[in-house]
């Protein structure tokens, strides 16, 4: 172990970088994601000289919470993670920013309350005092969180509908083409199978009426057999619709994840199908599990570390599914890799991890990091590199930001509904249900 001093570990100093990423023209129910998506990179710098890297979401609200929480870190022990939620509080009251109580209209997120506001800023700082404290001691962030019970963790294909380009040119292309029936979704997961070895599928849906849909798992089930599938159509469908999906494809579907909105719709949908149903939208907060868990409204949490409040969070919602008999994987949205070097560290020690993990990563052709994360065989490595693993690029990194300074406001909050109005200019998010 490297040699430090307790005082080494205290902050300095916090940097907040907030950025714009490029994201692929990708459809959800709620419309279509922007050509550039908001995160927020944070740098903890501690008086030994160890850096530490965070990341979580950017839009204009986890902003106003986040400077704060900078400032009140300083003076603080990376180790102290313990007192974060309570630094987060304080801020947030000192603040007043957090915003009304809700549902969050932007990228899917689930219930938007001040608290899981809060949690999903704090989980940044956590992860970037964890890989601060790992670079002072030598040691990787799997250590810290009490070790390593894998070797590698598996992630999975996460299948899109999508255009080609972004309207009007916008944004940075790629070279995925459209995909927008079933052929175009299992092309997809063939090119996602053969970069990067994924063997589980989830299709985003939602986008176009269930039974097109249900021809597209269909046909990933006959291009895949035997392979985990799963489909997510965001809580789009109402209870009978769910229950007709959950029917016609019994047979191939692992999980069915969020077919309706709400707790006690899912609980009837569960009542009514064999197919076990996963959640990351009814279930994001501590508060939601005792009624999800009461009604057998969901099987498997879909836990997003950033939501739950960091990766000690994650481990308590880990014991909490253990306890309950419920499954456990995990959830991504629009990240770097420095979220996903901290996905990975989580998911690495906890034992009971039941499925594949989502990531959007692979969609992303931008990083700050020097090195890109490189799934094998559906897999990333865990390591034993000191802190998260990853090294920051800071010409990337400013590149960026650039891009973010640059910007009119017109990207820097996520709305998939008003990159959708680009296209089509009477578009509104549309009612739950949909169909
Ligand atoms: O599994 C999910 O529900 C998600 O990943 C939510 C995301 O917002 C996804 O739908 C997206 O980015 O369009
Ligand atoms: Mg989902």
């Amino acid at each position: 172990m490297v040699d430090h001093r307790p005082a080494d570990l205290v902050v300095t100093e916090v940097r907040l970088t907030p950025v714009l990423v490029a994201d692929p023209p990708l459809l959800n129910t709620q419309g279509v994601h922007q050509p550039y998506t908001p995160r927020l990179i944070i740098e903890v710098v501690t008086a030994g000289g160890a850096t530490g890297l965070g990341e979580t979401y950017g839009d204009a609200e986890y902003l106003a919470l986040a400077r704060p929480l900078a400032t009140a870190l300083v003076g603080r022990k990376v180790t102290d993670l313990n007192a974060l939620a309570a630094l987060a509080a304080h801020v947030d009251g000192a603040a007043g920013t957090a915003g009304p109580d809700g549902v969050d209209a932007a990228g899917l997120r689930g219930v938007r309350t001040a608290d899981k506001l809060r949690r999903s800023v704090r989980s940044g700082f956590e992860v970037a005092c964890l890989d601060a404290w790992g670079h002072a001691t030598g040691l990787p962030v799997h250590a810290l969180l009490g070790g390593a019970v894998r070797d590698r963790v598996p992630y999975g294909a996460y299948l899109f509908y999508r255009w080609e380009r972004h309207p009007d040119g916008l944004g940075e292309p790629d070279d995925w083409g459209a995909a927008l029936d079933p052929a175009g979704i299992v092309a997809q997961a063939r090119r996602f199978a053969d970069r990067y070895g994924f063997t589980s599928f989830k299709l985003k849906g939602g986008v176009f009426p269930p039974d097109q849909e249900a021809a597209a798992i269909r046909a990933l089930a006959a291009a895949f057999p035997g392979r985990p599938l799963r489909l997510d159509p965001n809580g789009a469908w109402s209870v009978p619709t769910a229950l007709q999906v959950a029917d016609a494809l019994a047979d191939v579907l692992t999980y069915l994840e969020d077919p309706v909105s709400g707790t006690g719709a899912m609980a009837r949908v569960a009542a009514g199908t064999t197919i076990p149903l996963a959640t990351n939208m009814c279930v994001t907060t501590f508060e939601e599990l005792p009624e999800a868990i009461a009604r057998d409204a969901v099987r498997i949490v879909l836990s997003d570390h950033h939501y739950w409040g960091g990766l000690h969070a994650t481990r308590e919602l880990a014991a909490l599914c253990r306890t309950f008999g419920l499954g456990l994987a995990m959830h991504s949205n629009t990240h770097l890799g420095i979220s996903l070097a901290a996905m990975t560290h989580v998911a690495a020690t906890v034992p009971d991890l039941d499925h594949a993990c989502d990531t959007h990563y692979p969609w992303q052709t931008e990083d700050v990091l020097t090195e890109r994360l490189a799934f094998r065989d559906g897999h990333l490595d865990v390591g034993d590199a000191p802190g998260l693993g990853v090294t920051l690029d800071r010409d990337r990194l400013a590149v960026l930001h650039h891009r973010w300074l640059a910007d009119d406001g017109t990207y820097r909050n996520r709305d998939d509904a008003a990159a959708m109005r680009r296209v089509h200019p009477d578009w509104t998010t549309p009612p739950v249900p949909r169909w």
